[in-house]
């Protein structure tokens, strides 16, 4: 297999720049607002100016893995933020923001919403935000999504959990949801279940060639699953 379960060891230590130090010294104080495509390539190659660095993990895995749900339990435990971009993006749809109708046509179709519109709600959630620690959950989920978010931040996420989870369980947990969304029916889980292992799959497997990857086998309880997710929090630095 070319992912695998890397040691812990590379959580540990903590004391590259801060990426949205960097970001506000190099930009003023809130990046989200000069975000466009000019400012994608402007800040390409990675940004000047030590700080602080907050913790990030991507967390990852197919539609109705548990990634929200482990996201839960990690945040009560290790206090960090979660960060759905899921979430983020369905709030634009509620909040009738002018991107809310291509997000609500692109969701539908279990597509991926453009990544200029979702780096941009990730980055103003970490502006708004105190916290040090993050977990963004379900991006990114593509290449271009991971490229595009580098090259705004100019590093990358510290480490990336991997929910493995068979079709078969996702496909029913997703049915069963209930949360009524516009996506939780089968023909939209077939079109993301296809979308997931052509766009997101390799992103993962980048992840692990940088031994960045922990791959947690997403099947049992919640709280089975748990039990794999906490030794690689546990082996973080303590919260500041
Ligand atoms: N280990 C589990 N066993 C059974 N159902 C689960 C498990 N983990 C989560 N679920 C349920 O499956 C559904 C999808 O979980 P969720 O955390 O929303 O996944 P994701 O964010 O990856 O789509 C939810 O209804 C959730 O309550
Ligand atoms: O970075 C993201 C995250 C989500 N989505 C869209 O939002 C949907 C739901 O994402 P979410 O992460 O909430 O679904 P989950 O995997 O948790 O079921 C996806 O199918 C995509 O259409 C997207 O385009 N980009
Ligand atoms: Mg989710």
């Amino acid at each position: 297999m070319w992912w695998r379960v890397t040691s812990l060891s590379p959580l540990v230590s903590s004391s590259k720049p801060s990426l949205l130090n960097q970001m506000r010294a190099a930009y003023g104080l809130k990046i989200w607002q000069a975000f466009s495509t000019e400012y994608l390539k402007r800040a390409e190659g990675g940004l000047p100016h030590p700080g602080r660095t907050p913790v990030t993990t991507f967390v990852l895995g197919g539609p109705g893995s548990g990634k929200g749900t482990q996201c839960t339990k990690i945040v009560e435990t290790f206090g960090f933020t979660h960060l759905s971009a899921g979430d983020l993006l369905r709030n634009e749809i509620s909040s009738n923001t002018e991107n809310g109708v291509m997000i609500l046509n692109t969701i539908r179709e279990g597509k991926i919403v453009p990544s200029e519109v979702t780096v941009k709600l990730i980055l103003k959630a970490i502006e708004s935000s105190e916290n040090d620690r993050f977990l963004i959950d379900g991006f990114p989920r593509s290449e271009e999504n991971r490229m595009a978010y580098e090259r705004v931040v100019g590093t990358e996420p510290d480490f990336v959990l991997f929910f493995d989870c068979p079709e078969e369980e996702m496909v029913k947990r997703v049915l069963n949801r209930n949360q009524g969304r516009i996506d939780d029916n089968i023909d939209t889980v077939k079109e993301r279940l296809r979308v997931f292992t052509a766009l997101n799959l390799p992103v993962i497997k980048y992840y692990s060639e940088k031994g960045k990857l922990y791959k947690i086998d997403a099947t049992g309880t919640e709280d089975e699953i748990f039990e794999r997710v906490h030794p690689v929090f546990a082996a973080l630095r303590p919260k500041t």
